[in-house]
């Protein structure tokens, strides 16, 4: 099995053309694909397989978070169009809907990764919807439910990457957003950021960089320099 690359790029973009072209100039720079939701609402899986070069590294970003059939049809869905190599859920689903979302995923070759907590919130986001602070204990508490489901691994940010580790080994695949090249202008929305070397040092195995890459005046060399980086 060819190893899956170390960065995946979120095509973040509505337009289906530029989509493609970007999805072309990145994947030819080294770095998986990651479509999500705003690509996903507006073109569908037929867009992805437009938008996607043939064989590049698929990443479906879908965060689902229903009921377990609900989530277990999605998952069935998105396996039988597209077979991802990672598709997400939401781990604070609950532990039926993610055992839901694994055995739609047996047999396959796409792993499921459960969302802890989402790179943008903090302990003041998670007071107001009426979650325990600190961000880290919730991370762990929803990695755990998602352990017994056994999810194939977890999206969480840089900055939880070392706890995380620690606490859930080094089997379950990490994904990791909220990176910030230490050239990159801002964190955007943003909350928990570290740059790639950083987040791979904590433990991270892929990282999900969007618009420090889409946004660039050269994506692809942008992802390059990412990948340079990383190799020093
Ligand atoms: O906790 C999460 C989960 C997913 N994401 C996704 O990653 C990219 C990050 O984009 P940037 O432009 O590099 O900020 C985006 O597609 C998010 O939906 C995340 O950021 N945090």
């Amino acid at each position: 099995m060819t190893a899956l690359p170390k960065v995946f790029a979120a095509i973040d973009v509505r337009d289906l053309d530029r989509a493609t072209e970007l999805a072309a100039q990145l994947a030819a720079a080294g770095v998986g694909l990651k479509f999500g939701l705003e690509f996903f609402v507006a073109h569908g899986a037929a867009g992805v397989e437009r938008a996607r070069p043939a064989g590049a590294p698929l990443f479906l970003d879908l965060k689902l978070h229903d009921i377990p059939a609900t989530v277990e049809g999605a998952v069935a869905s998105a396996i039988e169009t597209l077979e991802p190599d990672f598709l997400t859920v939401h781990s604070s689903g609950g532990p039926a809907m993610l055992t839901a979302a694994m055995k739609a995923a047996r047999g396959s070759r796409t792993k499921i990764l459960g969302v802890t907590v989402l790179t943008s919130l903090d302990d003041s986001d998670l007071d107001a919807v009426g979650q325990k602070a600190p961000v880290l204990d919730q991370v762990v508490r929803l990695a755990r439910t998602g352990l017994h489901a056994e999810l194939d691994g977890f999206i969480c940010a840089p900055t939880d990457a070392a706890t995380l580790r620690a606490t859930i080994g080094r089997a379950p695949i990490l994904m990791v957003p909220g990176i910030r090249p230490a050239w990159a202008a801002d964190a955007g929305d943003q909350k928990r950021v570290l740059t790639p070397a950083q987040a791979i040092a904590l433990g991270a195995d892929h990282l999900v960089i969007g618009r420090p890459l889409t946004q660039a005046a050269d994506p692809a060399a942008a992802a390059r320099k990412v990948l340079a980086e990383l190799a020093a």
